[in-house]
């Protein structure tokens, strides 16, 4: 039986006394809250996994109503008038009941590039540690919120989102609009802003482009900006980094603190949903992903909950904001095949 670590905490300790070569998992948006963090006996083995079809019977489903999260973003809009937040990141919750139990890494196969819902890396993790005993979090973040090689940190946060087209046509029109959105633009660089004044006490050197870039997973058009340091102090790991980043205003808000107590009034905990998902060996190295674009399959396996947001800012329109988070609901109902 591996090392669990119920908190990052007690994995970041496990790191430093040499008492483990390297931890791997998930932990939640509130970093400090339950992790589900371990120690796997053979560090960087993995079983390849196979995409087989799944024939996915759906018996139950309660989703936030589209009127609800317009709401939402509304009630948002007024915090941000009132200058409570500057941005603050709302999602819908998507509960499901299948018919017959899904096996967790066939499904994360799924997800694993050259499958329908393609995007970066799959994941699946076993949330036993955090006491969620039998519950997987599985899915494939295109969003790296940190990764570790010696001294250089990457991180590369996506915010700004435009649906993808239907046709060649309306999906170049998608991508021009987004390029020129200053609502977008507005959104996204509140998420770099924070990045930069997070690493910069931490970097010698820092690499941030002017302007963000375009791009894509096989549902969505996002503004990304990729971020390269230079660490001053190379004791910082990245295990330390993920928990100082997360949650970013890619997913949270600015002020951080504020838009995570307007959240959490709003929609309640979120649990392991835009936390993060990686790893990080003794030597301080490891890579991040910002949780989203998946899902937490119940101890049956036949209750799946899934979620989507997308960041409000002064100028957000409610229903605009609705069609996105139906868009991002995409990658993990194809990798269900629904
Ligand atoms: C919150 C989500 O996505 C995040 C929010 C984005 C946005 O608001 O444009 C874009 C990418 C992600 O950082 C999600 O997919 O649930």
């Amino acid at each position: 039986m591996a090392a669990e670590f119920p908190s990052v905490a007690a994995a970041r300790a496990a790191l430093l006394t040499g008492e483990v070569t390297a931890v791997t998992g998930a932990f939640g948006f509130d970093s400090t809250g339950k992790a589900a963090l371990l120690a796997p006996h053979e560090f960087g083995e993995t079983t390849p996994l196979r995409s087989r079809p799944v024939d996915t019977v759906v018996t139950d489903r309660d989703i936030t109503p589209a009127a609800v999260h317009a709401d939402r973003v509304r009630a948002v809009l007024d915090a941000i008038d009132e200058g409570r937040v500057g941005k603050a990141v709302l999602a819908r919750t998507l509960h499901l009941t299948l018919d017959a139990p899904l096996d967790p890494e066939a499904l994360a196969a799924r997800f694993t590039p050259g499958s329908d819902a393609a995007t970066t890396t799959a994941f699946a993790v076993p949330l036993d540690a955090a006491g969620r005993v039998g519950h997987w979090l599985i899915g494939a973040s295109p969003e790296l919120l940190v990764r570790r090689t010696g001294r250089v940190v990457t991180c590369h946060p996506f915010a700004g989102t435009a649906p993808r087209g239907t046709d060649a046509v309306s999906d170049r029109a998608a991508v021009e609009s987004l390029r020129a959105s200053d609502k977008d633009l507005r959104e996204h660089a509140f998420v770099v802003d924070s990045l930069v004044d997070a690493l910069r006490p931490l970097c010698c050197e820092l690499d941030v482009p002017d302007a963000p870039r375009i791009e894509s997973t096989p549902a969505v058009w996002h503004l990304a900006t990729p971020i390269r340091g230079v660490l001053a102090d190379e004791s910082v790991t990245a295990l330390d980094l993920a928990a100082l980043l997360s949650p970013t205003p890619a997913v949270c808000g600015t002020p951080t603190a504020a838009a995570a107590d307007l959240i959490a009034e709003i929609e309640g905990s979120r649990d392991f949903y835009a936390g993060a998902v990686g790893w990080c060996d003794a030597s301080g190295d490891g890579e991040w992903l910002v949780s989203i674009r998946c899902l937490e399959l119940d101890a049956a396996h036949t209750g799946v909950t899934t979620w989507a947001g997308g960041g409000v800012v002064a100028g957000s329109d409610p229903d605009a904001e609705v069609a996105e988070t139906e868009a991002k609901f995409r990658t993990v109902l194809t990798a269900l095949g629904l």
